[in-house]
């Protein structure tokens, strides 16, 4: 894995959104996977940047987000779908048959997930994911346990996933939906690139674990020791535990 630090998260998400743009521009029709949370909130203001400098044109490019919340219907404010449009989908122009999601609210969450499956089965697969990480190790909704999920499933969020999202939910991680659909394991291992992204102190223990630490369901980011091309974004605090081995 390639890791890149720099001295502050404006400086990683903005490499981090020139690297993507100009994935674009050597491929128009470019498969995205893109992640909700805190993370990529600064990948995606710069983006929208480039978009209105006339630096980025989505016109060809796919998206897939990884992951939703459970129940949440996609207008409901604090689903991610609202999240997306919110802070990307509304300022670029990403063509809305092109932005794939999971719909949290299907009657059936197992046949949701099988469509989705096949939706980024029939695109191509993934050509470029980014990932945040929370600090038990989870990507997207993959979280940690005994084993590992490869498809699109129904997630049990852990106590410390819903702790991390409670800044979404007005600071109360009891209105933190307890389940999630996600993308598995095989759409993030097969994406042709992955971009990791993370930052701050709450982060160093899990990125250390991610790069040095064994290949286990215990933190499903360390499968990306097995993927031939991730780049991680970090800032100090995020790589302070890297300094220290
Ligand atoms: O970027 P954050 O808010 O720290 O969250 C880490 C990860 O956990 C999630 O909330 C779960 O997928 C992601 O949205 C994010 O990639």
């Amino acid at each position: 894995m390639k890791v890149r630090v720099f001295s502050s998260e404006q400086e990683a998400t903005a490499a981090c959104a020139a690297h993507i743009a100009t994935e674009v521009r050597a491929k128009p029709e470019l498969v995205l996977g893109l992640p909700s949370g805190r993370s990529p909130l600064n990948v995606y203001r710069e983006l929208v940047a480039l978009h209105a400098r006339g630096a980025l044109d989505l016109a060809r490019a796919t998206s897939f987000n990884l992951d939703e919340f459970l129940g949440l219907t996609p207008d409901d404010s604090n689903s991610f779908r609202a999240y997306m449009e919110r802070h990307l989908f509304q300022h670029v122009n990403l063509l809305p048959e092109r932005i794939h999601f999971l719909d949290g609210s299907a009657p059936e969450a197992e046949s949701e997930c099988a469509r989705y499956d096949s939706a980024v089965v029939k695109a191509g697969g993934l050509d470029v994911v980014m990932l945040g990480i929370g600090p038990n190790g989870h990507i997207a909704f993959n979280e940690p346990g005994d084993a590992l999920v490869a498809t699109c499933h129904r997630a049990l969020l852990s106590r410390e996933t819903r702790q991390g999202l409670a800044a979404f939910f007005g600071n109360d991680a009891t209105r933190v939906p307890l389940a999630a659909l996600t993308m598995g394991m095989a759409a993030l291992m097969q994406a042709r690139q992955v971009l990791l992204l993370a930052f701050g102190a709450s982060k160093a223990a899990a990125v250390t674990a991610m790069l040095h630490g064994p290949i286990s369901p215990q933190c499903p980011a360390s499968f990306l020791q097995l993927h031939r091309d991730v780049v991680v974004w970090l800032d100090g605090a995020a790589a302070s535990g890297l300094e220290q081995r």
